[in-house]
């Protein structure tokens, strides 16, 4: 499956690591045959989410340490003109009618002039051809040009040679499993027009829906499926309307008034490309509304009649492969949900769609989710007219700003930044990790920077944000390990040998992080370093980058230049990068020399810059040094946010290679990502158990999810 991102995508240097990291802990305690078996007779294949990873398993990683060689918007232009490629210049992707063609017919009769085109992602060259569904590079697209000029014929591909063009055999058969498995579960669901009255008003309440009416829920195919009392959200090919995946949500009843629920797709997340509720767009749709949950879509659709799509991981990720689809409108409006997390990621995605077309919902009091207005009879069209144009202005006044600064100083915690779980003290000086600002960490050699910077970066990523590693220092493999190690709290290997089960439990949840690694190793051009940050940023909604650590971006310069100059300059390029991409950019920086007693922000190597650039500046501080225990102090020097400053004692504990808490007695998998819904519907979970259990319904064989 990496592979594949890696392939489609043209960007080699950022791979997931954990085959490698597995590999490594199976040589470490010998790892035996038995638990290669037990996954080649599929007998821990009873989750999507084991299937995903037996078959990825099997999967080498691809060359490492391609060159990054990014295309640009006028290296395409030119390419296209050059080679007297007519094309169209559209918001986010440039449009050429496709040179690829497949051999079946359109079958649904569904298709327009739109499902013919061939798009060209402007920022990094990848296309998707729209009737063959064929992705590729920009170097693939330019071999099929050149192919289609020589022969003067359009590309016949079978729709075998379109898969194939685009994935391996591994990868087609793990994904029909899937997507077999999502067929099951789609036809043992019910229709809500199949469900009795009783059954299906608590169905709703229990997801909060209860204002979506049945026409709604039958417009937008949404079914419920009564073994895991699920909602089903289909995902249709927007070409021949066959079902291509399913979105399952759930609801565990919580203490309190909460609900928590689970979220499972099909296939899993990485592949799940749907944009929910794009088989209803017509080809004269010219605006949209992009919402963050399904339901809002429901409610969006319903209030206003305004087409809706969903995006297909939550309110911050929008994969680049989407972005064709929304190329026909030229009004798009982000409703992202009611936090001030929505309002960020609603800025963020509105600069890959062009903001020139994106308007956004300003979460507040009377503007919430549109789920919530629908049922608090909020006016959705209302909401939609305030909603504000994302293009930035040159000048603005305080009349502009005003509902800013009043969000602001309403919502002051939650604009602190995502808090760690694992280091309160963290939270008590820095309140949280934010994003678009640039942190230091140095410390003495060998204190643990990259321990316990990996510890905080794995925190964060657990609870949702989007890490990318540039470790120049130790390999990828060693650090994954790391990783585990931390994540699991545990000594995973010692537990291969008695419990293999286990430890592929906890790496297929691992695998499932938004976490991803550069392959860059020891010294590299800074431009380079950049630029695959960038494309990151792009392609996977990266918010926080670690660079461990910047003395290895030094080398590659002439040696003429000013060293200390270097380092400014290599400094302000991150400082520039954290600002402008909004995302949280971590720099490791070795200290000027090893200087006697404890550590000033002085001692960090290089002139001022670097603190003078940094948001926070953090110091790992090594008490052997100063006559202490061998403890270690992480002391925060800078605190842009809000001045505050101090230290903490940090205990290591070299078993879980942690900072953070005691080590797990017997290590369990975690449980699986869940979050909060409102509270609505608790006793509507229990009437609905209670329901279920009395009413004489034949409920469908169950099937193992
Ligand atoms: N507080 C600690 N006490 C003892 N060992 C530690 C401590 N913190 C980390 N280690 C161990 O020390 C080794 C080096 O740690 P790490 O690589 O994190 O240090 P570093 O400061 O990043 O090193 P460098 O200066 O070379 O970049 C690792 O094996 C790690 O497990």
């Amino acid at each position: 499956m990496q592979g594949l991102f890696l392939s489609q995508f043209g960007l080699p240097s950022l791979v997931p690591c954990i085959h490698n990291t597995l590999h490594t802990l199976r040589h470490l305690s010998s790892f035996n045959t038995h638990y290669s078996n037990l996954l080649s007779h599929g007998a821990l294949a009873t989750s999507p989410v084991l299937i995903h990873i037996r078959g990825s398993r099997h999967h080498s990683l691809p060359s490492l340490q391609a060159p990054v060689n990014p295309v640009t918007i006028t290296d395409m232009r030119k390419y296209l003109s050059s080679r007297g490629v007519p094309f169209q210049d559209g918001y986010s992707c440039l449009c050429i009618a496709s040179p690829l063609k497949a051999s079946c017919g359109d079958r649904s009769g569904a298709a327009d002039k739109r499902s013919f085109g061939l798009y060209i992602d402007k920022t990094t060259g990848s296309f998707l051809c729209m009737q063959t569904q064929v992705q590729g590079s920009w170097e693939e697209l330019k071999e099929y040009v050149a192919l289609l000029q020589r022969d003067g014929n359009t590309a016949i591909l079978s729709p075998q040679q379109a898969c194939e063009n685009a994935r391996s055999l591994d990868n087609r058969l793990e994904k029909e499993r899937e997507a077999q498995e999502g067929q099951k579960i789609w036809m043992a669901s019910k229709a809500f027009s199949d469900l009795l009255k009783e059954e299906s008003e608590y169905v709703k309440a229990m997801f909060s829906m209860s204002k979506i009416s049945s026409a709604t829920l039958k417009k937008f195919c949404v079914k419920f499926y009564r073994p895991t009392q699920s909602l089903v959200f289909p995902w249709f090919s927007p070409h021949t309307l066959s079902l291509k995946g399913i979105k399952m949500v759930s609801v565990r009843e919580d203490v309190g008034t909460n609900n928590l629920y689970t979220q499972l797709t099909l296939p899993r997340p990485a592949r799940y490309h749907n944009l929910f509720g794009l088989s209803l767009i017509q080809q004269s749709d010219s605006q949209v509304v992009l919402t963050g949950h399904e339901v809002d879509t429901l409610a969006v659709s319903q209030a206003t009649g305004i087409p809706s799509l969903t995006l297909p991981r939550g309110p911050s990720c929008l994969p680049p492969v989407l972005l064709p689809y929304l190329e026909q409108f030229s009004k798009v409006t982000l409703w992202l949900g009611k936090d001030p997390a929505s309002w960020e990621a609603s800025r963020d995605l509105s600069r890959k769609l062009g903001p020139s077309r994106c308007w956004l919902v300003r979460p507040g009091e009377h503007q919430p989710s549109p789920r919530d207005a629908l049922a608090s009879r909020v006016s959705l069209s209302g909401i939609l007219r305030n909603a504000v144009p994302a293009e930035p202005q040159a000048v603005v006044s305080f009349r502009q700003l005003r509902q800013d600064v009043l969000g602001e100083m309403k919502n002051k915690d939650r604009l602190a930044g995502v808090r760690w779980s694992r280091f309160s003290q963290l939270n008590r000086i820095l309140k949280g990790h934010r994003k678009g600002e640039l942190t230091v960490l140095t410390g003495p050699t060998g204190s643990g920077k990259t321990t316990f910077i990996s510890e905080c970066a794995l925190d964060l990523c657990s609870q949702g944000v989007g890490t990318l590693w540039g470790s120049f220092e130790i390999s990828n493999v060693r650090l994954a390990r790391v990783m585990l190690t931390q994540y699991t709290r545990s000594r995973l290997e010692d537990e291969l040998e008695r419990q293999p089960q286990l430890c592929h439990t906890w790496a297929d949840r691992f695998q499932e992080l938004p976490l991803y690694f550069m392959t860059f190793h020891g010294e590299h051009n800074i431009k380079i370093v950049l630029e695959t940050m960038k494309h990151a940023v792009y392609l996977y909604d990266i918010s926080h980058v670690v660079i461990d650590n910047l003395q290895f971006m030094m080398g590659q310069e002439s040696l003429h230049v000013d060293k200390f100059a270097l380092q400014d300059h290599i400094i302000s390029a991150f400082r520039q990068f954290a600002t402008s991409t909004s995302c949280h950019v971590t720099l490791i920086i070795h200290p000027r020399k090893e200087e006697e007693g404890s550590l000033q922000m002085a001692s960090i190597f290089g002139s001022a810059k670097a603190t003078q650039e940094a948001d926070n500046v953090l110091i790992l501080q090594d008490w052997t040094r100063v006559g202490g225990t061998g403890r270690r102090m992480l002391q925060v020097v800078k605190n842009r946010y809000d001045g505050e400053v101090g230290a903490f004692p940090l205990e290591f504990n070299k078993t879980t290679l942690s900072f953070s808490g005691p080590p797990a007695k017997n290590p369990q998998p975690p449980p699986k990502p869940q979050g909060k819904v409102r509270g609505e519907s608790s006793k509507a979970v229990k009437k609905l158990l209670l329901l279920q259990t009395r009413s004489s319904l034949n409920r469908p064989n169950q099937i193992k999810v």
